[in-house]
């Protein structure tokens, strides 16, 4: 199934290369095998142009437990094999992730809208993980306890078993390849559930690593929240990791709880932006802008879309912004090479997000740019709406408060530390922040009260590997991207040895 890769044009519109690098399979893969479902097949499309993609197999409940129950049996003997050669294998997974990286990046371009040559990254990002993990694997070991009457105490870490990796549309492939890679580094087996928007990259991730791993170790069901859910409720699942919304982030804690397994939830975020009276006025104004992530249309769960701006620089630094973000970001089609801002993945955000906006309005928010659908004639048939802006935002608007997962920002100006960062702290989300100062003093100090799991001083956006990501408060629980999330697929034992 590995054919070499389509290659593709260095410039210009790429949706004529789109059906060559379609995946050819089902969405369906257990034991090393393809397989047809029993349910509802799913139809899946390009939001840039409204075009039928694909129809997705999806697993009715007989399938969903035939695919836990080759992972299930691939467990112990992947758990047995040795951590080095279970990185070799990861490593060479992420080496056929880079070779067919172009391609990946137009296949997610055509599902879920993001523009094709940002995407190219996304595939670099998860052959890094890929690479990362592999190199972690040694680190999966335990420790010696010193006893009292001399008795050796030691501990071990132990793969749990089958986990589910359960993820959304913003990044299909990245999250895909990147999150298969903990798991199968600490010696677990993994069943991934794409997102329903957007699985084709999925499937084609399957389609280039098959016959890799042995059969039962990685596997694959499309599927809608259904498959999600029998997935959490499942009792030979050990563990479930879900990036997702904090809805289902609940639903899925709940399901978990009858069967008392491991969750690592990475969900909402409705991010603060802090730009202090003596920032430097040009990063800054490119952060807010980037920070934003209006790249793919706001719809990503780190973006700092609630921006608290300094009263004595507000009216300079806006005009500043809104200058930048035309500059950067129009609406296009996310398949052209030359495209900076895609467009909405399904639907259902497109219609979300006119409706936050028609929200703002309605409460008394000043748009300041943007605000409707994208008008142009070559863009009428897809999910487009123009990057919006809306200043004089009070903190008890739905604006405010609810993430939207779309390419709005939020404007609130300030002049008091303490009541602005009370405002940064009051919402039930705590994922990333972003502060610019020029001042240690005053960079620190924010960084220290802001209640987030990541914040960037100086800086936005950016993902460090090793670096622990993740979200305080309802943005979720446990930390990836660092050795932690490795461990996060391990149990500890202790054994106690009495000697002599
Ligand atoms: N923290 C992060 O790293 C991160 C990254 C990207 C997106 N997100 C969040 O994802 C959300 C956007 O994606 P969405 O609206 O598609 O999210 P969603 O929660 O509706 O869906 C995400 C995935 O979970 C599945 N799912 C949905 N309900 C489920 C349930 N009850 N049980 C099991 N699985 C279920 C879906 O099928 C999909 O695969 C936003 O809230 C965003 O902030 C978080
Ligand atoms: O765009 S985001 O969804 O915030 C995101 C999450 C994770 C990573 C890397 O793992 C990158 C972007």
């Amino acid at each position: 199934m590995t054919a070499a890769p389509t290659v593709l044009p260095d410039s210009g519109d790429l949706s004529p290369y789109v059906h060559r690098v379609l995946p050819r399979s089902s969405g369906l893969f257990w034991d090393g095998r393809w397989h047809e479902g029993a349910g509802q097949a799913i139809a899946t499309f390009n939001p840039s142009t409204g075009e039928r993609l694909a129809e997705v197999a999806s697993p009715a409940s007989a399938e969903v437990n035939a695919a836990v129950a080759s992972a299930k049996a691939a467990f112990p003997a992947w758990a047995g094999t040795p951590p080095l050669q279970r990185a070799a294998l990861l490593r060479e997974a992420a080496r056929r992730v880079r070779l067919h990286s172009r391609e990946l990046a137009l296949l997610d371009a055509a599902n879920c809208g993001n523009p094709v040559r940002a995407m190219q990254m996304d595939a670099e990002i998860a052959a890094t993980q890929l690479d990362y993990f592999a190199g972690l694997v040694l680190e999966i070991k335990g420790e010696t306890i010193p006893t009292a009457n001399g008795a050796l105490n030691y501990t071990l870490r132990e793969p749990l078993g089958p986990v589910a990796r359960i993820f959304p549309f913003n990044h299909p492939f990245m999250f895909a390849a990147g999150k298969i890679a903990a798991p199968l580094a600490a010696g677990n087996t993994v069943i991934l559930k794409p997102p329903e928007q957007a699985p084709l990259s999925t499937i084609r991730l399957m389609e280039i690593l098959d016959g890799l791993f042995p059969p039962g170790v990685l596997n694959c069901i499309a599927g809608g929240r259904d498959t999600g859910a029998a997935l959490s409720a499942h009792p030979d699942v050990e563990a479930v990791a879900l990036i997702g919304s904090v809805g289902a982030g609940k639903a899925v804690l709940r399901s978990a709880a009858e069967t008392m397994k491991r969750t690592l939830l990475e969900l909402g975020g409705k991010n603060a932006m802090v730009i202090y009276p003596d920032a430097d006025l040009p990063s800054a104004v490119e952060g807010a802008v980037r920070g934003m992530n209006f790249t793919w249309c706001g719809q990503s769960c780190g973006s700092t879309s609630r921006l608290y701006v300094h009263r004595s620089l507000h009216d300079e630094f806006m005009q500043r912004v809104t200058e930048e973000l035309a500059r950067k970001h129009r609406p296009g089609i996310a398949t052209h090479l030359d495209t900076t801002m895609g467009a909405m993945a399904s639907r259902a955000q497109y219609d979300r997000t006119l409706h936050y906006i028609q929200a703002g309005i309605d409460e008394g928010a000043t748009l300041l740019t943007g605000g409707r659908a994208a008008r142009d004639a070559q863009l009428k048939d897809g999910l487009f709406i123009e990057p919006t802006i809306f200043t004089g935002v009070r903190p008890d608007m739905r604006i405010a408060r609810e993430e939207i997962f779309g390419p709005v920002l939020s404007v609130f100006s300030w002049d008091d530390e303490d009541r602005m960062l009370a405002e940064v702290n009051g919402t039930e989300l705590g994922l990333t922040a972003s502060v610019w100062t020029t001042s240690l003093n005053a960079g620190l100090r924010a960084a220290k009260r802001i209640q987030s799991g990541y914040v960037w001083v100086n800086e936005c956006s950016v993902h460090i590997p090793g670096a622990p990501f993740g979200g305080y408060k309802q943005s979720g629980v446990g930390r990836e991207e660092c050795k932690e999330e490795l461990l996060e697929f391990t149990q500890l034992k202790n054994v106690n040895v009495k000697l002599g």
